[in-house]
Order: C-alpha cells, then structure tokens, then sequence
C-alpha cells in the first residue's frame, strides 16, 4: 500500500491521489487528510469524491467519514457506466469532477456523473471555466470529456446539477510552451433570475467589455444570460483564446459587491496573465499537473502556487517526476522528466 502524506495541502491532493490510484491500479493510504487547512480532515465535498471513485472502482475503503485525517482506498478496476452523486451542501461540482477526470485515460466504456451541488462557487473552477477553457485545452491532447449545466447552483443553496461525460482517451505529450498573439477573449455572464431587475449578468460584461475596449483588447460578448436557481448568484468568465492555448479567468458575485467590482477582478487577473509569458493561467496550472504526469510534456506555467507544489508531491508519490526550471522572465517551465505508468 503506498502512503500519501497529505499533511502540506487540502481537497486537491485528496482528488489527485484517488484519481491516480484508480489510474495506476495502485491501493492508497492517505495521512494528514488536508493537514495545512484549519478544519484538517475530511469535508463532505471531499467526502463526495471518495464516495463516488469508491463506485466506479469497485475500491475497498476504509476511515471514510467527515473529519477523518487517514483512510485507505483500494480501488478494483474502474468501469464505465452513468452514476449519480447529491453533495448535499453548494460543495462544488467541478472539484467533485476532477477526481474522475484522469480516469478517460483508462476506461475501456463511456463514464458519466451526474452531480448536485455548487456550479458555481468559491475556491473552484466555476462550471464555464470547465466548459469553455479547461475542457477545451484538453481536447487539444486527446481528451474525451464534456459537461452539461443542467441548473446553476449558487452558495449556500447549492442545488446546481451537471453531468461530466467521459470518453476512453489516448493523449498525446502536453508539449505547450509558447502561447502565440492573443486572438479574442470572449466575455460569458450569467445571474439568477431573481438578479434579472438589477441588470447584473448585463452590468457584469458591459463593464468587462468597456475594460478590455480600453485596453485595445479584441472581444466579442455572448448573450447575458438569467438563470434558475436556488440561491441568487453571478459568474462572469472572460476565455481568452490565444493561437497555442486558452487561458480563464473569472469572478462571482457576492452580496455588496458591484457588478462593476465583478467584472474588475475578473479584468485584473487577465490583465496580469498578459503581462507574462505564461501559456495557462495559475488555476489550469495546477489542474494540468496530473494530466502532465501521465502524458509527459512541458508546459509554462505563470509560477509554483501552493497547489502546483503539492500536486508536485503526490505525482512524485506514485513514481513520476515533475521538474520545474525558472524562466528569466519570472514564468516557470514544467517539464514530465518521469511520466507515471
Ligand atoms: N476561480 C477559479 N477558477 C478556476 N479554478 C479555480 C478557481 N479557484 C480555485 N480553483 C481551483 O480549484 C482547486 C481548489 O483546490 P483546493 O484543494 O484548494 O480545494 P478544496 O477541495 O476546496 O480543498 P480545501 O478546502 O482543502 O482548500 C484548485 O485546483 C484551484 O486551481
């Protein structure tokens, strides 16, 4: 049984570990489950994901409960089929499909997961990124993999529901250093409908896109969109597509900040990704590693966050082996010297 040591990170290295023991075949025992978070231990959104590899592994598991710090996991072989998961909570649904993810490397049938939760909520890839950047960027190298929103959830109700399709997939070497000219970035938006009075997904990308005008910056702006939801809520993604790559950055609305302030972070950290040489943004950088770890091939990154470092550790724990080069210009190469399998 390999020990996964979890004591420097928090959800992530939970979902890379089960996606990479359920990949390689290889039972796992994971220690200080989110040992650098403030409340260590399992929550129910990472809960989520053991429960749901438990499934389409056939794995034997064992200390699964919220709050545990160690459990073992033991998956059998993965099978595809169509499976079902309610989080309960706005626990995000994106982050639940990460765990699965790496899996189209190995299936031999389509998989798909039909999940309730957050689609979009804080601290993860609200559910356009997935759609329009992060899946997108992966088709590129051979993966398999879609979403459909079937209802936006919102914090604290959650209720969003999605499905993640997965298809058998054979990837090429993620071979992206260079980005080329930035072609477009194209503004997506959306609110509740109960935020339909108040403009907001309309004020979220007029703002956006008066921003990018006055930074000369080629964009078109889809339609805003008003949604159903349980919970008011807004998301504004800006998807800038560049000749080599595609890079997301987004924002969410939250009660007493503007559409206007919405649209601003959202600018703010394009504007800063455009200032490096970076080929992905900060957030596809640590979501690739795992895929760079089965595929080999390098990819610049803006530079080594928190969670690139602690991805980096747990690929390095199922015998591959990521190396990062610094760049004069401040951005990093990471390169798969050692691909797992
Ligand atoms: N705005 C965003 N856009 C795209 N991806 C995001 C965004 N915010 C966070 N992410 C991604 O979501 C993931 C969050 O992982 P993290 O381990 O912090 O979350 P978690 O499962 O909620 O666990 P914990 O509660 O321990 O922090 C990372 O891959 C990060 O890049």
């Amino acid at each position: 049984m390999l020990d996964v040591d979890g004591s420097a990170g928090g959800g992530q290295m939970v979902r890379t570990a089960l996606a990479l023991s359920m990949v390689t075949e290889t039972p796992i025992r994971l220690t200080n489950v989110r040992g650098s978070r403030p409340t260590p231990g399992l929550r129910p959104q990472h809960l989520a994901g053991v429960r749901v590899s438990e499934s389409v592994s056939d794995a034997t598991v064992s200390g699964v409960d919220v709050g545990a710090t160690e459990l073992t996991f033991a998956p059998d072989t993965v099978s595809g089929g169509d499976y079902q998961y309610d989080i309960g909570t706005a626990g995000s649904v994106t982050l639940l499909f990460e765990t699965l993810l790496p899996l189209a490397t190995t299936l031999d049938e389509p998989l798909s997961l039909r999940a309730t939760g957050g689609t979009d909520v804080k601290w993860s890839p609200p559910i356009a990124y997935y759609e329009r950047v992060k899946l997108p960027f992966l088709a590129r190298f051979g993966l398999d993999a879609e979403t459909t929103l079937h209802r936006s959830g919102f914090y604290p109700a959650g209720g969003g529901r999605a499905t993640l399709r997965l298809g058998p997939s054979s990837l090429s070497p993620i071979e992206c250093t260079e980005r080329g000219p930035l072609e477009r970035v194209t503004v997506h938006s959306k609110a509740s409908t109960s935020l339909e009075s108040a403009s907001v997904a309309t004020r979220q990308a007029d703002a956006a896109s008066e921003a990018l005008a006055d930074d000369g910056v080629d964009h078109v702006v889809t339609e805003p969109a008003y949604v159903p939801s349980t919970s008011p809520g807004s998301a504004l993604l800006l998807e800038a597509t560049y000749r080599e790559s595609l890079a997301g950055f987004d924002a969410l609305g939250e009660r007493g900040t503007s559409s206007e302030a919405v649209a601003e972070e959202a600018v703010k950290s394009f504007r800063t990704f455009e200032d490096t040489s970076a080929v992905v943004d900060d957030h596809l950088a640590d979501q690739l590693l795992v895929f760079l770890a089965l595929a080999g091939g390098r990819i610049r990154i803006p530079r080594v966050t928190p969670h690139v470092r602690t991805t980096i550790d747990v690929v390095e724990a199922f015998g591959g082996e990521l190396v990062c080069t610094d760049s004069p210009d401040g951005t990093v190469v990471v390169e798969a010297s050692e691909p797992i399998r």
